[in-house]
């Protein structure tokens, strides 16, 4: 079992998340050889054999996409959103049906779904990268999570880092725990939503902003 994360893995949640670009340097690392023991002792606990030939290697697969899965907890989240631009644009920016994959942190099970991350640029006129947007939602999915946090998180982010004139943030997720296991009711959404600035004093905007989120 290997005890160190191999080089290879930290890289790719770099590049997951945005890199020394603009993620930062992932300083720590995540303890493999740790969670392949772990996993190896639920493997028997579940009246498996986890040395049988198609599980052998199960444990370093399921470390391994841990390490992705949870690579968020060692990036810094503003890091992402260094790249900005001076701009004219003071009016409403929506990059809509990013794509979420997630961890509830109850469970250790996927929720997957959609977020919708808006905002208004402040009165200096800065702007962040399109494609920052949906690496801001990257880096707070892949944490063990909440959906409600997730939310706040990326709004409060967006509000501090860019001094934004107002923020919405819309995630629309369905979770497994509630879908495979417990109460089963595939199919069930859960929509969470979180308004910063502008948006929390005035239900126009707010409406308008959600009208755009919501048209198909
Ligand atoms: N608010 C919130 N709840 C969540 C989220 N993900 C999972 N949950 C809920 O977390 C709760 C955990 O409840 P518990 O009673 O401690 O655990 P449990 O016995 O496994 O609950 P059941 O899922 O109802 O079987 C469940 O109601 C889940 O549906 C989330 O993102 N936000
Ligand atoms: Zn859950």
């Amino acid at each position: 079992m290997s005890e160190e994360l191999e080089p290879g893995i930290d890289h790719l949640a770099a590049r997951l998340i945005g890199g020394e670009h603009s993620g930062g340097p992932v300083e720590n690392t995540v303890d493999l050889g740790r969670i392949e023991r772990a996993v190896y002792e639920i493997l028997l606990a579940i009246g498996e054999n986890p040395d049988r030939d198609g599980l052998q290697k199960t444990p370093a697969r399921v470390a391994r996409a841990y390490a992705e899965m949870f690579a968020g907890l060692r990036i810094d989240a503003a890091q992402v959103l260094t790249t900005t631009f001076e701009a004219d644009h003071d009016e409403f920016v929506l990059v809509r049906d990013i794509e979420v994959y997630s961890s509830c942190e109850h469970h250790l099970l996927p929720f997957h779904g959609v977020a919708h991350v808006g905002y208004i640029p402040g009165a200096h006129g800065r702007i962040t990268g399109l494609s920052k947007l949906a690496r801001l939602v990257e880096v707070y999915a892949r944490r063990p999570q909440v959906q409600e946090r997730l939310t706040s998180q990326i709004a409060d982010t967006l509000a501090e880092v860019l001094d934004p004139r107002g923020v919405i943030v819309v995630v629309d997720c369905e979770h497994l725990c509630m879908s495979m296991r417990g109460i089963r009711k595939p199919g069930s959404r859960t929509v969470t939503s979180a308004v910063r600035g502008h948006f929390e004093r005035s239900a126009a905007a707010r409406n308008e902003a959600m009208s755009l989120i919501l048209r198909r």
